[in-house]
């Protein structure tokens, strides 16, 4: 993206236009959505989905720590809790973890990581590395591509109930939570990262921040899709 942003809503417009390269274009995501993978797929996809659920926490840890704005780092914490719940049997990765479950995986086989594979661990390291290392608001930006997941999470869902009937229904909570959460979460982001992003060059590094995240997004498909793609 070369373009000068000097004007919001061309900023806006450059950010929105990354969902032409989110990763629910990716054939592996294209197959699932269709109803074409097998269960053996759809339990590598769910293991190998893990590390970066349990990892999401830590990045928005990294934000929190970096971001000096009381208001902004109110509203943040929530994305933790929302994860990590506030109790024990609680909240988002308890959720991940029953969706494995539902799909024929133990618990124990999800925590451990033992599926991961090298691809999808590189990624997500790659990520949580970014939000601890660049300046907070790119970090931020680095999450707009959450703006593009409800339309996903919706048609997985629809899926999943469709097309996967031997998955217990009781396993999707996870995605219908997110219907709700992601579009909070990245009106969010978005105001924070207009709010903040002034001058041309801050703008082209949040976008730059977003180019990153669709690029660990489809890194860990192509790393799935190459384990147990067809
Ligand atoms: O299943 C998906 O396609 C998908 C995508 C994304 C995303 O776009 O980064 C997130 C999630 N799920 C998700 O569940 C989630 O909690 C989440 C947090 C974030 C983030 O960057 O802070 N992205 C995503």
């Amino acid at each position: 993206m070369t373009a000068v942003l000097t004007e919001t809503d061309d900023f806006v417009a450059a950010l929105r236009s990354h969902a032409r390269r989110y990763h629910d274009s990716h054939p592996f995501h294209v197959a699932m959505n269709e109803g074409r993978l097998s269960q053996d797929q759809i339990r590598g996809w769910v293991a190998n989905r893990f590390y970066y659920q349990e990892n999401i926490p830590r990045k928005d840890a990294a934000i929190l720590a970096n971001c000096p704005d009381r208001a902004v780092r109110r509203q943040w914490l929530r994305r933790i809790t929302d994860h990590d719940g506030t109790a024990e049997g609680e909240g988002g990765i308890e959720a991940w973890l029953r969706l494995g479950e539902a799909v024929g995986l133990t618990r124990e086989e999800v925590e451990d990581g033992r599926h991961v594979v090298p691809g999808v661990r590189f990624a997500v390291d790659a990520y949580v590395t970014f939000a601890r290392t660049r300046p907070w608001v790119e970090a931020v930006a680095s999450s707009l591509t959450e703006l593009f997941a409800p339309d996903l999470m919706a048609q997985r869902l629809t899926a999943f109930e469709r097309r996967y009937t031997w998955i217990d229904g009781d396993g999707l909570a996870y995605f219908r939570a997110r219907l709700r959460q992601a579009p909070r979460d990245s009106e969010h982001a978005l105001a924070v990262v207009t709010t903040h992003c002034r001058t041309a060059e801050e703008r082209a590094k949040a976008v730059a921040a977003l180019s990153f995240k669709c690029d660990v997004l489809w890194a860990m498909m192509d790393a799935i899709d190459r384990a147990y793609g067809n």
